[in-house]
């Protein structure tokens, strides 16, 4: 025992083989190894070169991941080389490059090229209390159907054949407050509106459609131009110069608000000038001239995206400067240019936008320069004021006047109409009862006694357009009363 101990620690012979040698000296064995590992590990990673070889595999592979889609490189990238394979001398530098774009939808995509695959469709909207209206608009959409195909191979996918719609029975808000939502979603569509709009002194339609458009217009929720997507658009005015002579006394007053309104709310997109026909004299030239600048328009608009340099009155920005400063575009204006006293015309508000302030010093400048030319009048946006332009002179209506359409529609039905705005019927199961032909449910269910009931109502406009409405649509529509009030008594 002690002999062996003595030959692991001390005695000077080599050990007889390797295992005998392992035993006694491996712990300075495995201590060297240790710290010679240690330090060629060190010296490993203390060296820069080695470094950027090892990772550039790296940060290609995880370029790779982010670019999935092959169309999305180009082909200067596909052909790209690795840095291993450069040749001598050639520096690979910085990351790799990754050209393209985000894919948006491609409806959210505009091409203006005449390849695109946008689509137009025009709306004709109109009102008729007589139904002539009605009649030129179904002609009008046909014909531009025909001719917007016009055997022209180009034309005939760009154009979606034109819609009629009746502006007393659709929801304004799905078409004046923004855009009609396509029901085809995959082509973008880009829409046109045109405006077949007689002129009435009573109340009708029209009002609620021009009220409408103006609070659209200044509702401060909703952009002042929520229209501007829109192509175009243009009106035609009927009306008749027997009882209305001029545009003063009230020609086609109607039809030339729709189009200062629609010029507000699209942000000056009137694509071809408004149009106006007398019924008695002159409506079927007048109207096919307006046919023919609008057709013409269309097919220009529809190929390039924009209305082109316009027609005279189409409201070109030239124009519309023109129209804007002489406030026909405005109804902020406050003194018409012709009838401005020539020194007071300085500021009619403390007031003013930051946007009129080119327009506010061209008009001091002419003060100062003593210029007798009449300057443009400072606007100002910031107020809803009543206009003092000159209007078509109108007083308060009656609700339901004997000369109207409307008149004639209610009684036709069995109405009596009390006063200008009331109005009684017998309801059709009194009828029923008293003929022994059955009563309504609320005797068959309740036992009331409804055959003495009559349908009346002190208001015959209402703010609704129910589809069950027992005034079947034809009663005036409105959210405010703004009609003729009984004496008290
Ligand atoms: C009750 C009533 C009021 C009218 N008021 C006007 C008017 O103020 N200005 C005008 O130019 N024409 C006026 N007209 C003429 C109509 O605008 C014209 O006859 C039009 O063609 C009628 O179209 P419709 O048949 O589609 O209703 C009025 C017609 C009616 C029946």
């Amino acid at each position: 025992m002690a002999s062996n101990e003595t030959a692991a620690w001390g005695d000077p012979k080599p050990p007889s083989n390797f295992l005998d040698f392992w035993h006694l000296h491996r712990e300075v064995i495995l201590v060297v190894m240790i710290f010679g590992v240690s330090m060629a590990y060190m010296l490993y990673i203390s060296l820069p070169t080695r470094r950027v070889i090892k990772k550039q595999p790296k940060r290609a592979a995880v370029t790779t991941k982010l670019v999935p889609t092959k169309p999305a490189i180009s082909g200067d990238e596909k052909r790209e080389v690795p840095p291993e394979a450069l040749p001598p001398g050639v520096v690979a530098r910085g990351p790799r490059r990754i050209k393209g774009e985000l894919r948006k939808p491609e409806a959210t995509r505009r091409t203006p090229s005449p390849e695109s695959s946008r689509r137009t469709q025009v709306l004709v909207f109109y009102s008729s209390l007589t139904t002539t209206t009605e009649k030129i608009a179904n002609d009008l959409a046909q014909n531009l159907s025909e001719s917007l195909k016009g055997g022209d191979a180009e034309h005939t996918d760009t154009f979606i054949p034109p819609s009629v719609l009746d502006l007393a029975q659709i929801d304004y808000d799905e078409y004046f407050i923004s855009l009609p939502k396509a029901t085809d979603t995959t082509t973008p569509v880009d829409y046109f509106y045109l405006f077949l709009i007689p002129s009435y002194n009573i109340d009708s339609i029209n009002d609620n459609l021009l009220e409408h458009l103006q609070e659209t217009h200044h509702d401060f929720r909703i952009d002042t131009a929520p229209l501007s997507g829109l192509l175009g658009y243009s009106v035609f005015g009927l009306g008749d110069r027997e009882g209305w002579p001029t545009e003063e006394e009230g020609f086609c007053f109607q039809a030339k608000e729709v189009d200062r309104w629609m010029a507000k709310l699209t942000g000056r997109k009137r694509a071809y000038p408004l149009g106006m026909g007398d019924k008695k004299l002159d409506l079927t030239n007048r109207l096919g001239e307006w046919a023919e600048g609008v057709t013409d328009i269309l097919k220009l608009a529809a190929t390039t995206g924009n209305l082109g340099e316009g027609v005279p009155g189409s409201g070109d920005a030239d124009e519309s400067d023109f129209e804007y400063a002489s406030g026909e575009d405005g109804d902020e204006v406050v003194v018409e240019e012709s009838t401005a006293p020539k020194k007071k015309n300085k500021k009619t508000s403390n007031i003013d936008d930051v946007e009129d302030l080119g327009r506010i010093m061209k008009s001091n400048e002419a003060d100062s320069n003593g210029s007798k030319a009449q300057a443009p009048i400072a606007v100002d946006f910031t107020t809803y004021s009543k206009s003092k332009v000159k209007k078509a002179p109108q007083s308060v209506k009656e609700m339901v006047p004997k000369s109207s359409p409307t008149y004639t529609a209610l009684t036709k039905q069995g109405y009596s109409i009390v006063g200008s705005h009331s109005g009684v019927k017998i309801c059709r199961w009194t009828k029923s009862a008293l003929r022994g032909r059955g009563s309504c449910y609320k005797y068959s269910f309740y036992g009331i006694a409804s055959h003495q009931c009559m349908e009346t109502t002190p208001s015959l406009s209402c703010s609704n357009k129910c589809v069950f409405c027992w005034r079947h649509g034809t009663n005036p529509v409105g959210t405010t009363w703004r009609w003729v009030v009984d004496p008290r008594r």
